[in-house]
């Protein structure tokens, strides 16, 4: 028997540099005006192309069953929308905090549609891969958008941005910070009028560095709050998404480490990259 043969493909993390919360939807899904930008910690997934059609995810992440798995629920999507017959072992290097904001799940997501629309051969284009992307999660379309970029509508309605060489002080407080709870949290506070939606920018106006969701979650979890309180001596941060994670942007790398060694005694975290694309976006 032949040897399979496995290909890696990264998958990075983004931040949230700010998130804006402008609406909700009739189906209850919120609209944002967000700026991603894809930061160097990346997880890995190898995958080797298999001729029985299954797809087979060779490590389950603890607690989550492979059927549930965003990588297999992709590979399944690509294979019911292309019709193809082939299929997929996959290997999962899981490096970015799960339920951190960090987009973790949805970015192993777009990296096996745009592995396999590859491996398979299906020739999907990129807005195809968007729209079966964003019926995983709202945060899919930008991990194949491939670009920095703004995001409107729930995530899916992308414009490319450029942004400056920047670090980032990421801090993870310990708990795991449901998506959907939050939401629906604000949107409880929304109808007491404790928080309200916010205007949609207009493009003379600068990005506001601030992210709606932040004082839900502060309120559901100190934890993020104290994380918050310790970055704010060094400056002005923010979470990412939902949360849990938070951030601090740095303009270079000295002062990130330095800002992140002066809490590592108190916090776990890291210091990351800001990218200026997707590792697996070509320009051609
Ligand atoms: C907060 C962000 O991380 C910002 O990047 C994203 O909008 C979240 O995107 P995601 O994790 O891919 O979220 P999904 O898996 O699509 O949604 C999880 C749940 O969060 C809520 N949700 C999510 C995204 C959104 N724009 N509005 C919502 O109300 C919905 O209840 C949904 O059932
Ligand atoms: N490959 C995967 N990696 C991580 N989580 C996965 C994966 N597949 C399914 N999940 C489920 O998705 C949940 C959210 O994981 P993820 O790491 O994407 O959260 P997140 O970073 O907060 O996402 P977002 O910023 O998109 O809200 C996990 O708790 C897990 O149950």
């Amino acid at each position: 028997m032949t040897e399979p043969v496995f290909q890696s493909f990264p998958a990075p993390a983004k931040l949230n540099l700010n998130l804006l919360i402008t609406g909700k939807r009739d189906d209850g899904y919120h609209l944002l005006d967000s700026d991603f930008r894809f930061i160097d910690l990346c997880d890995s997934i190898d995958i080797a192309v298999r001729d029985d059609g299954d797809i087979v995810l060779l490590n389950p992440i603890t607690g989550v069953p492979a059927d549930s798995d965003l990588t297999v629920r992709a590979a399944r999507l690509l294979q019911q929308a292309s019709g193809s017959t082939q299929g997929a072992s996959l290997r999962l290097h899981k490096r970015i905090p799960m339920g951190g904001g960090l987009g973790g799940g949805s970015s192993d997501a777009a990296t096996v549609l745009l592995a396999l629309n590859r491996l398979w051969g299906c020739g999907l284009s990129r807005e195809a891969l968007m729209q079966l992307g964003v019926r995983l999660g709202a945060d899919v379309p930008v991990f194949i958008f491939g670009r920095n970029a703004r995001a409107t509508g729930i995530g899916e309605q992308l414009s490319e941005i450029s942004l400056p060489e920047a670090w980032y002080v990421v801090l993870h407080p310990t708990v795991h910070v449901p998506t959907a709870t939050v939401f629906k949290e604000f949107s409880r506070q929304v109808l007491t009028g404790a928080v309200s939606f916010s205007t949609m920018r207009t493009l003379a106006t600068t990005p506001q560095k601030q992210n709606d969701l932040q004082s839900v979650v502060c309120q559901m979890y100190p934890a993020v709050n104290e994380a918050l309180s310790a970055l704010r001596e060094c400056g002005s941060p923010l979470m990412t998404g939902s949360g849990a994670c938070v951030f601090l942007e740095c303009g270079n790398e000295d002062q990130a480490k330095t800002v992140y060694q002066s809490l590592s005694s108190r916090f776990s975290g890291f210091v990351a990259k800001g990218l200026a694309a997707h590792p697996m976006f070509d320009r051609e």
